[in-house]
């Protein structure tokens, strides 16, 4: 279980979120909804380590999340352009983000629904959806026990959002909690089994179906 636990959120003096709770069960898809520089990503930030809290605490199955989380939680970003390196094929991308013991390139290709034939090319020869999901393989590769997704289909078109979106679920089913934020609310509506909502500088739940418009 991932647990925010009386977070407070922000940047120098300010605070932009307080008193944040909420849990991330594995095998389930929770979608977390805001307005525009209301603190989604800076959340995220801190539930993945990268920042620390302005105040509580980040717990992963009860214990305080460590310094450097690795291989526990992994961050998934808009622009997989600009989260990889254009040098690398996608194969070596990947390699350098799993354990030592090797990986299974046909099960994770056929998670993260990646062709294996994309493997040697370079993020510059493939496409937007294709890179995307090269980033997902990445993040699968090192057996994340969470994924927090920071408006990962917002460049994709349709097609290549319900793909994004299958391998989540999947990654779900093998176990992992998700953490989806998106701005495409009736996506979260139908993809998430849990909605956070973040308002008045917290969050709150709300159900799939009631997303608000
Ligand atoms: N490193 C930083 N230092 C200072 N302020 C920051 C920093 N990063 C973000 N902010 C500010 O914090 C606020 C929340 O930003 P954040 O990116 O978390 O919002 P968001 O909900 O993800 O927005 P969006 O939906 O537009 O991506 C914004 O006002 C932003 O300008």
């Amino acid at each position: 279980m991932l647990s925010a636990r009386f977070l407070a959120v922000g940047h120098g003096r300010t605070t932009l979120l307080h008193d944040v709770e909420f849990d991330i069960a594995p095998g389930e898809i929770v979608g977390l909804v805001g307005p525009s520089g209301s603190g989604k990503t800076s959340l995220l930030r801190v539930l993945t380590g990268l920042n620390r809290p302005l105040d509580g605490e980040v717990l992963i199955d009860g214990d305080p999340l460590p310094k450097r989380p690795r291989g526990q939680v992994a961050m998934l970003f808009q622009s997989a352009r600009r989260s990889c390196d254009p040098r690398l094929t996608l194969r070596r991308s990947i390699e350098i983000c799993a354990p030592d013991s090797g990986i299974d390139w046909d099960s994770l290709c056929t998670k993260a629904d990646l062709q294996p034939a994309l493997l040697d090319r370079r993020p510059d020869q493939v496409s937007d959806g294709q890179l995307q999901r090269a980033a997902i393989a990445r993040a699968l590769a090192g057996r994340p026990g969470y994924l927090l997704c920071d408006e990962m289909t917002a460049a994709l078109d349709p097609a290549a959002t319900a793909a994004v979106v299958a391998t989540l679920r999947r990654a779900a089913d093998d176990g992992a909690g998700v953490l989806f934020v998106s701005h495409d609310l009736p996506l979260v509506g139908a993809c998430a089994d849990r909605v956070l909502e973040l308002q008045s500088s917290t969050v709150t739940e709300t159900s799939p179906r009631k997303v608000p418009s």
